[in-house]
């Protein structure tokens, strides 16, 4: 099996905190793996060194075996959302994913419908992204990252804010790419959600890997009946 996305001794300062301390990740293609672990664990520091936002002190990420830090080489090959979807607040969510197309040299009009389709977004189409709801912002950002049907996903809290409908939406999409053989990488505090649909799972705490495991093994770990909240509070002594 190969490996999508391999880190070694990953090290990131931020002002005072060691944001990212010595991290070895190790995501073979295909999987659906779980990063997850305490507010300030470092999370979001290690997913952006691995689309290439930040640079690292010391250690080394490649994503599809090439540097992280190659971004240009990458686009193709990652779908990134992080927290706070970069969308235009004056485009239409239409218009939004027409840009994010043509960004992408993606000339296919009926992706676009597509994916407006996919998203539940039809009926908010042609309305500025200003008004959209969290959930239908988180929507939209989802369906502009897989725009382009990329083989690694990664996403940065995607379930955040979500009411129940949109989280299920989420977990479907995911459900149905990993399907096709995709990559994802889901940072997230709805640890019920990460139990359901990843196969593997790295708890992060104070920048540094705690476990990594199945979400059953990672329960198992701590008491017979645990579940994964309880793995993670035991694990990262909450
Ligand atoms: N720009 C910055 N300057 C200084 N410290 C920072 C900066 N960004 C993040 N940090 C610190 O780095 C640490 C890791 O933050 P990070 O955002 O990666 O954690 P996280 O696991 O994603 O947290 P959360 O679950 O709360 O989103 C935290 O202690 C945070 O306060």
């Amino acid at each position: 099996m190969t490996t999508a996305i391999e880190t070694r001794g990953l090290t990131k300062q931020l002002g005072d905190v060691l944001a990212v301390d010595d991290l070895d990740l190790s995501i073979s293609s295909g999987t659906v793996y779980g990063f997850v672990g305490p507010n300030g664990a470092g999370k979001t520091t290690t997913i952006r060194m691995l689309v290439g936002l930040l640079s690292p002190d010391a250690g080394t990420a490649l994503v599809d075996g090439t540097a992280a830090s190659n971004r240009k080489e990458l686009t193709d090959t990652v779908g990134y959302l992080p927290a706070e979807a970069p969308l235009y607040d004056e485009l239409t969510g239409r218009e939004q994913l027409q840009y994010a197309a043509q960004f992408r040299r993606l000339d296919d009009g009926d992706r676009v419908e597509h994916a407006l389709e996919r998203y539940d977004l039809v009926d908010a189409a042609d309305r500025r992204v200003s008004g959209y709801s969290t959930g239908m912002r988180r929507k939209l950002g989802l369906a502009q990252a897989t725009l382009h049907d990329p083989p690694i996903l990664i996403l940065d809290e995607p379930l955040n804010g979500l009411d129940p409908g949109a989280t299920r939406t989420v977990r479907e999409l995911v459900n149905e790419v990993s399907d096709d053989g995709t990559t994802v990488m889901i940072s997230s505090h709805d640890l019920a959600t990460v139990e359901s649909i990843c196969d593997q799972v790295g708890i992060v705490s104070d920048g540094r890997l705690v476990a990594d495991a199945s979400p059953e093994s990672l329960s198992a770990s701590v008491a017979e009946d645990a579940d994964l909240e309880a793995a993670v509070i035991e694990l990262t002594d909450q």
